[in-house]
């Protein structure tokens, strides 16, 4: 059997992103994959604004605690003070104001007094600089916003329209169709017979598939019987889908008819069973432009892999930029040692002292979907681990 690392490397080898680009609104922007480097049309801010509500005026004018200043004007956001302040005047000014020239400080309304002839003191010590924020903080017409790669999560959308952009770039989504195979499935909602079970695995895998920046399609649920599934496979090749992935029938069961489906479809083997718990028996191949995943039946294997490499070839195929990989943290509890396979342990984390405490949960049956909807990270044991006790190093990757 091969590593993870070694079917992570083949299933990627070669995979280019997909070469179309849509131009499309802000608002539908969420969770696309940005085509080209963004530059800022402008700075911003682009003078330099007041943070806090009060006066802007010279900090040298109001230096000892008997001194006074005339307050002259007011400056409000998007209503300026029109002139420069000469020694001796303050200009009202609120919060998102431009700072009058000649002013050098904000002294905020609550160490201001107005004396009853209107004039303005300082109740506390007062110094240059104070709540100013200057022109181009955030960013400066011709700066790099966002580089191409970046997946739009509200932060870059927010700042790709203050940088004056209403539409942007960005790359197209890969395409993946989903289908679940069972004889035993039933959807969501519909009633279930005796020895049937939910189609549940499909929900998780197409939330992955969109977290990861592709567009999931449903092929529904298909009997255990080659010739169905070989339909609904050859559905996704005439439609171009970019991944095909099956859920279930990828063991060595009497029923488990993926590979066969494969073979009849000469579909090119990518490989078959990796050393890892869960998910061993994933089947992975390519016919043409599209590249199929068999994932395990079970609950927590077909989430663990769907994880560990339908999220990455999505991100790949999205031209997404570098992604995290497992992150270093120290075990919130002793575990056994491990034997020929990467497990991929569900757990909790919290952070203690700046470092993250990795908790395994108790069951890790591959059945419970119970356990991995709790779970916020796999804890990686890698292949043949000693028995390591809490507080010890480990590595684990978080779950979106
Ligand atoms: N003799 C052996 N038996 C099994 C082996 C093995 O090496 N030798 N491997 C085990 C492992 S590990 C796994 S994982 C499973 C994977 O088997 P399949 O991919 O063939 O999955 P199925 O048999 O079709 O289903 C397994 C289990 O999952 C349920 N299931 C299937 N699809 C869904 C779905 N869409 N939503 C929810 N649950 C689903 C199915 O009802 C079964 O209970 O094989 C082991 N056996
Ligand atoms: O790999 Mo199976 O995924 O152990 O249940």
């Amino acid at each position: 059997m091969i590593s993870v690392d070694e079917a992570l490397e083949r299933l990627l080898e070669g995979v280019e992103p997909l070469g179309g680009v849509d131009d499309i609104p802000l608002h539908e922007a969420l969770g696309r994959v940005l085509a080209e480097d963004l530059i800022a049309k402008r700075t911003q801010p682009s003078f330099d604004a007041s943070a806090m509500d009060g006066y802007a005026l010279r900090a040298e004018d109001l230096s000892d605690p008997g001194k006074s200043v005339a307050v002259v004007g007011e400056s409000a956001a998007g209503r300026a003070f029109e002139r420069a302040i000469v020694p001796g005047e303050a200009v009202r000014i609120f919060t998102g104001a431009p700072v009058p020239a000649g002013a050098d400080t904000i002294l905020v309304q609550e160490d201001a007094e107005r004396l009853p002839d209107g004039r303005l003191k300082a109740t506390s010590a007062l110094r240059a600089n104070l709540h100013i924020r200057r022109a181009g903080a955030d960013f400066s017409e011709g700066q790099l916003l966002l580089s191409a790669g970046t997946l739009l999560r509200p932060g870059a959308l927010a700042l790709a329209a203050s940088g004056g952009y209403p539409v942007l770039p960005v790359r197209e989504r890969p395409r993946v169709a989903i289908l679940a195979t069972g004889d035993e499935l039933v959807p969501p909602g519909a009633p279930v017979g005796p020895s049937q079970i939910v189609a549940s695995n499909g929900y998780g895998v197409a939330a992955i598939v969109r977290a990861a920046g592709g567009e999931a399609l449903d092929y529904g649920i298909a009997p255990d019987d080659p010739e169905v599934i070989g339909q609904r496979v050859q559905r996704g090749l005439d439609e171009g889908v970019d991944i095909l992935v099956t859920i279930g029938g990828v063991s060595v069961g009497d029923h488990d008819h993926i590979g066969e489906v494969y073979a009849a479809k000469g579909v090119e083997l990518g490989f078959w069973k990796v050393a890892m718990r869960p998910g061993k028996p994933i089947m992975t191949g390519r016919l043409g432009k599209t590249r199929l995943i068999g994932l395990p039946g079970n609950p927590a294997s077909s989430l663990v892999s769907s994880t560990l490499f339908l999220k990455p070839l999505i991100e790949r195929l999205a031209g997404r930029s570098a992604r995290q990989g497992l992150q270093k943290g120290r075990l919130g509890a002793p575990v056994r040692a491990n034997g020929a396979r990467s497990d991929f342990i569900r757990a909790t984390t919290t952070e203690v002292d700046g470092e993250v405490r990795v908790f395994p949960l108790d069951r890790q049956d591959s059945s419970l979907l119970s356990v991995y909807a709790e779970a916020s990270a796999l804890l990686m044991r890698p292949i043949s681990a000693a028995a390591a006790e809490a507080g010890e190093p480990c590595l684990y990757l978080p779950l979106d």
